[in-house]
């Protein structure tokens, strides 16, 4: 049990990156309890053609639906893009941006996201922006200035309280099968938990990084722990659901702190 303090509700959001299909969304739905585990909110990033789809599996269930990047621009010459207005008509909530991998591989900088951020809040989806350094900048010990810079680049002037999370995803910790240590967890939530209060923006603040039903309960227990971006042990709805199960015990008996 925690006595850490937390924002409510905590998230555990899925991001199935490329994977995923109609079976697995059916398995889910059928093996996913209809309510949230206690004090938790479920959300299920599927690829974008799988949003539609994602919302009717989980319509008699409290979980909501995520897209996994979206364009800065509504409409236009964009081969390939997707306009947070186009997510929002499919039925998604959520949308997961700036990811390491998309930074990474093509490039995306935190001033485009700072305007896919602002252009997503006004279409209605709540951003989950993620930053987060490297091997080589942790390794420089440069990880608390590399993260406070994307924070700066990659929110918005105009951002408000609540309207969007932060994902701190340390890149080397992602796909790797080993989180961050509880100290290096709690070293970088502090660091951007503090920084969202001097700018006045209280956000929820969510770990990714080889997130387990293992590791789960240890982590949430973590002070500015406020939920989780899961991607391996997301695609499989029973480790889906024993992270959320030992959330809810963790969580259980800690005091919390209101959005
Ligand atoms: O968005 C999710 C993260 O990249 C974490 O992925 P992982 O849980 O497979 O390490």
């Amino acid at each position: 049990m925690s006595n850490a303090t937390h924002i409510e509700p905590f998230l555990i959001i899925g991001n199935w990156k490329m994977n995923g299909d109609r079976e697995l969304l059916q398995r889910f739905s059928n093996d996913i309890e209809v309510t949230a585990p206690n004090g938790c909110k479920q959300i299920i990033c599927p690829p974008s053609v799988l949003v539609t789809t994602a919302c009717d599996a989980f319509a008699d269930h409290s979980i909501d639906v995520g897209g996994q990047d979206c364009s800065q621009h509504l409409s236009g010459a964009f081969t390939g893009d997707l306009s947070p207005n186009m997510l929002v008509e499919a039925g998604a909530r959520w949308v997961i941006l700036g990811h390491s991998e998309r930074r990474s591989s093509y490039s995306e900088t935190s001033e485009e996201v700072a305007e896919k951020t602002a252009a997503a809040i006004k279409a209605g989806l709540t951003p989950i922006i993620c930053i987060g350094e490297s091997a080589t900048d942790r390794e420089a010990s440069m990880h608390l200035e590399v993260i406070v810079d994307q924070l700066e680049a990659s929110t918005p002037e105009t951002l408000q309280a609540g309207e969007a999370a932060i994902a701190y995803e340390p890149v080397w910790a992602i796909g790797s099968g080993v989180s961050a240590s509880e100290d290096q967890v709690r070293e970088a939530h502090d660091v951007i938990a503090k920084w969202l209060i001097q700018r006045r923006v209280p956000l929820p603040v969510l770990y990714g990084g080889s997130v387990k039903a293992t590791s789960a309960a240890s982590l949430s227990a973590i002070q500015n722990v406020d939920g989780f971006l899961i991607g391996g042990a997301s695609l499989d709805p029973e480790s889906f659901n024993t992270i959320g199960a030992n959330v809810a015990e963790t969580l259980g008996s800690s005091s919390r702190s209101g959005q």
